[in-house]
């Protein structure tokens, strides 16, 4: 199934986001701003997109793969979520984990976009919960091999 993602650009410089190939999970999002990230820090990057997403989804923003393994630059919260009744301007928090200053480009893909569907839940307060096999087991409890 297809859904439709309206996106209205909200910045001279801005370019639709697109998928880099017919059966790409990510649609690319490119920076309308230049900014040096200093190494160790993080910056908060403009993509000049304002979006309508479909109902019952969120978009997640992640890193780009190629900027995290040449310059150790990546989406600090990873993945970013934007909610399905956000209209503001979608920006992306990148950290650079080099040892070199890097330089956003302004039209640079800077991060990718995954649209996901959502599961709701209605909220019960309980006293019990069932019992499982794991029970509170968890952090290694199964072995680490
Ligand atoms: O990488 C991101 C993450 C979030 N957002 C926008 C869309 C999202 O719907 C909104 C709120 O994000 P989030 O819920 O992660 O932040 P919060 O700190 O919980 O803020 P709020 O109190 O506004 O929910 O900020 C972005 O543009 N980029
Ligand atoms: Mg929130």
């Amino acid at each position: 199934m297809t859904y439709q993602l309206k996106v209205k650009l909200v910045h001279e410089d801005a370019k639709i986001p697109f998928y880099a190939n017919p059966g790409d999970a990510g649609l690319d999002l490119y920076s309308v701003e230049e900014k040096v990230i200093q190494p160790g820090e993080a910056e908060l990057i403009a993509t000049g997109l304002v979006i309508e997403l479909p109902q019952g989804t969120e978009a997640q923003v992640r890193p780009r793969s190629g900027l995290a393994l040449k310059h150790c630059v990546t989406v600090l919260n990873s993945p970013g979520t934007i909610d399905e009744g956000y209209r503001g301007e979608i920006k992306v928090i990148l950290i650079n984990h080099g040892k070199a200053p890097f330089k956003v480009e302004k039209q640079m893909r800077i991060a990718q976009m995954v649209i996901a569907p959502v599961t709701r839940v209605e909220i019960e307060q309980v006293e019990e919960l069932s019992e499982t096999s794991r029970g509170e087991g968890g952090f290694g409890s199964s072995g680490m091999k």
